[in-house]
């Protein structure tokens, strides 16, 4: 079975029968949040695998080589020396999964990171991020220009007006336009899945994604009014695992969009295990998308550490 995810034919015929029970899903993301996340050590090596698992973002308009530069370093050693040294963890290789930036600002992370001598994945945005509301040859030259420039994961977002007036097929074609033009690169598809109205809308974007050939499903940009959460999170692996069982491809997961807490990243990792089981539990198959959450994951690793929280300028923020 070949590695990446090639895709198959859109099978419009079962998407027609496809209707999500939302009382069952809203009833399984309750029963997850309510589960017992570890504690002490063990919470502590949660959060370090949940650090290995953050795209380590910057979207913003206001983004310079300079806080790219900053973003590329904290990326490269995400938690303080000493504190890993504390562990025993120093010499771990400890990273986060990669950076993700604009496409203008793939060069800067790029020029930073080989400067470092790091191999970090650059993932960039792509498709008129956030909105995908520009021409398909402007959006697909945006994917060209960005794997051009070194990305080496690229995050596409999918024309929402096609989901939300049923244009299943010509979704697919897009996107299978969007990977053609990705090569050897891999894609994450963003749903927007706060655009798309209801789960079973959620539930045939993410198939129709993943039929199209995507690496990753994702649910969110960080710029819609409601971003990732854990009842769209349920439709989308449920989603993964049925293309899994059908095919026998493993497509990875990537919330996205508002998740700032060590104590989120915890429910995350535990709703994966719960749902898709510890193969999925890797930064090949899941990652989490965030601007913040990594200053509030070492956080708690200084309090495990030391048994006392941090000041402000006791740790380096991206
Ligand atoms: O893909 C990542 C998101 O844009 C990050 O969103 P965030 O700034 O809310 O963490």
């Amino acid at each position: 079975m070949s590695a990446r995810n090639p895709g198959t034919v859109l099978d419009l015929e079962g998407l027609s029968k496809v209707t999500v029970n939302t009382q069952a899903v809203l009833k399984r993301a309750q029963h997850i949040q309510g589960l017992k996340v570890p504690k002490r050590q063990w919470q502590t090596a949660w959060l370090l695998k949940a650090v290995s698992c953050i795209d380590l973002t910057t979207l913003a308009g206001d983004d310079t080589p300079s806080n790219v530069h900053r973003l590329c370093v904290k990326a490269i050693q995400p938690v303080r020396y000493d504190l890993l040294k504390k562990m025993d963890m120093h010499d771990k290789g400890i990273t986060t999964a990669a950076v993700c930036v604009y496409p203008s600002r793939v060069v800067d992370a790029v020029r930073s990171l080989k400067a470092a001598n790091s191999s970090l994945p650059v993932a960039s945005v792509a498709t008129g991020f956030p909105a995908g509301q520009t021409p398909l040859e402007t959006r697909l030259q945006e994917v060209h220009m960005a794997v051009r420039d070194g990305a080496t994961e690229i995050d596409i977002v999918i024309n929402r007006t096609l989901a939300l007036t049923g244009q299943w097929e010509a979704m697919y074609s897009e996107i299978r336009q969007f990977r053609e033009a990705c090569g050897d690169t891999h894609m994450k598809t963003i749903l927007a899945t706060g655009d798309l109205g209801n789960f079973t809308n959620i539930y045939k974007a993410s198939m129709v994604a993943m039929m199209a050939g995507s690496d990753f499903i994702k649910t969110s940009t960080g710029k819609e009014a409601v971003n990732a959460t854990y009842p769209v999170a349920i439709v989308m692996v449920r989603a993964i695992r049925d293309y899994f069982l059908r095919t026998g491809h493993k497509v990875g997961f990537k919330p996205a969009g508002g998740i700032r807490t060590a104590q989120e990243s915890l429910v995350w990792l535990t709703l994966i295990k719960e749902e898709l089981g510890n193969d999925w539990l890797c930064p090949r198959l899941f990652r989490l998308g965030a601007s913040s959450l990594l200053a509030d994951i070492e956080r708690q690793i200084y309090h495990y550490v030391t048994g006392q929280y941090a000041a402000y300028n006791e740790l380096p923020m991206a």
